[in-house]
C-alpha cells in the first residue's frame, strides 16, 4: 500500500529558508516534518535546474539518504533572467542599492523569484525537481532588511514588499510557497 514521505532532511546553510520551510510544510492537510544539516555544499555554474540537480545529488551523496535541497533564483526581466541563481553574490557585493542600480537604464524593473528544490531518494538516484514562480518588480528597499532580498522584491498587486508582509502572508504566495506545494504533493505519494 502506498505510504506518504513524512519526514525529512533539507540540507541548507540558511536559517531564513529553513524557518519558512518548516512554516509552510507544518501546516496544511500533509505535515511534513523536517530535519536540517547545514553542509557547506558548492554551487556549480548552470542554469538553475542544473545547479539544483548538482547540489542535491552531492547533498544525498554526503548523508548516505534521501534529503531535499532548495535553490533561489532572483530573475530581472531587463537582464534576461540574471542574476537568477547568482543572486546571492550580486546581493553580497552589491547590496539593495545596487541592485535596484542594475536596473537603472532600463525601462521595466519586472522580475520574478524562482525556487526550485530538488529531492533525492538517496545516493546516486537522480534528483527530482520542483519550480515555484512569484512574479512581481525590483523596488527600494522597504520594510525590515531581515532577509536576503525581502526588502527589494514587490510582488504584483500586492503594494508590499515580501519584507513589508507579515510571515504567514508571504508564505501563501511566495516562489517557496509555490514550489512547497508540488514537493507536498510528490510526497504524499510516495512509497
Ligand atoms: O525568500 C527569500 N527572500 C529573500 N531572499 C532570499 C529568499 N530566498 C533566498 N534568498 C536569498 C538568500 C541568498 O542570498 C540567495 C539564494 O541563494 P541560495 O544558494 O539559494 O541560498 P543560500 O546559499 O543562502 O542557502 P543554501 O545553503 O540553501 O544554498 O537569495
Ligand atoms: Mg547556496
Amino acid at each position: 500500500m502506498a505510504k506518504s514521505i513524512s519526514n525529512l532532511i533539507f540540507v541548507t546553510g540558511n536559517a531564513n529558508k529553513l524557518k519558512e520551510v518548516k512554516a509552510i510544510l507544518s501546516s496544511g492537510g500533509n505535515p511534513i516534518e523536517i530535519e536540517s544539516r547545514a553542509l557547506d555544499i558548492p554551487e556549480i555554474q548552470g542554469t538553475t535546474q542544473e545547479v539544483a540537480i548538482a547540489k542535491c545529488r552531492r547533498a544525498a551523496e554526503l548523508l548516505g539518504c534521501p534529503c531535499i535541497t532548495e535553490d533561489t533564483a532572483l530573475c530581472f526581466e531587463a537582464l534576461k533572467g540574471l542574476p537568477g541563481p547568482y543572486i546571492k553574490y550580486f546581493l553580497a557585493e552589491l547590496g539593495h542599492e545596487g541592485l535596484n542600480a542594475l536596473l537603472a537604464g532600463f525601462p521595466t524593473k519586472a522580475a520574478w523569484a524562482l525556487c526550485t528544490f530538488a529531492y533525492s531518494a538517496g545516493p546516486g538516484a537522480d534528483p527530482i525537481l520542483f519550480e515555484g514562480r512569484t512574479d512581481g518588480s525590483i523596488v527600494p528597499a522597504r520594510g525590515p532588511g531581515i532577509f536576503g532580498w525581502d526588502a527589494v522584491f514587490e510582488p504584483t498587486g500586492t503594494g508590499l514588499t515580501y519584507a513589508e508582509m507579515p510571515s504567514d502572508q508571504k508564505n501563501k504566495l511566495s516562489h517557496r510557497y509555490k514550489a512547497l506545494e508540488k514537493l507536498r504533493e510528490f510526497l504524499h505519494f510516495q512509497d
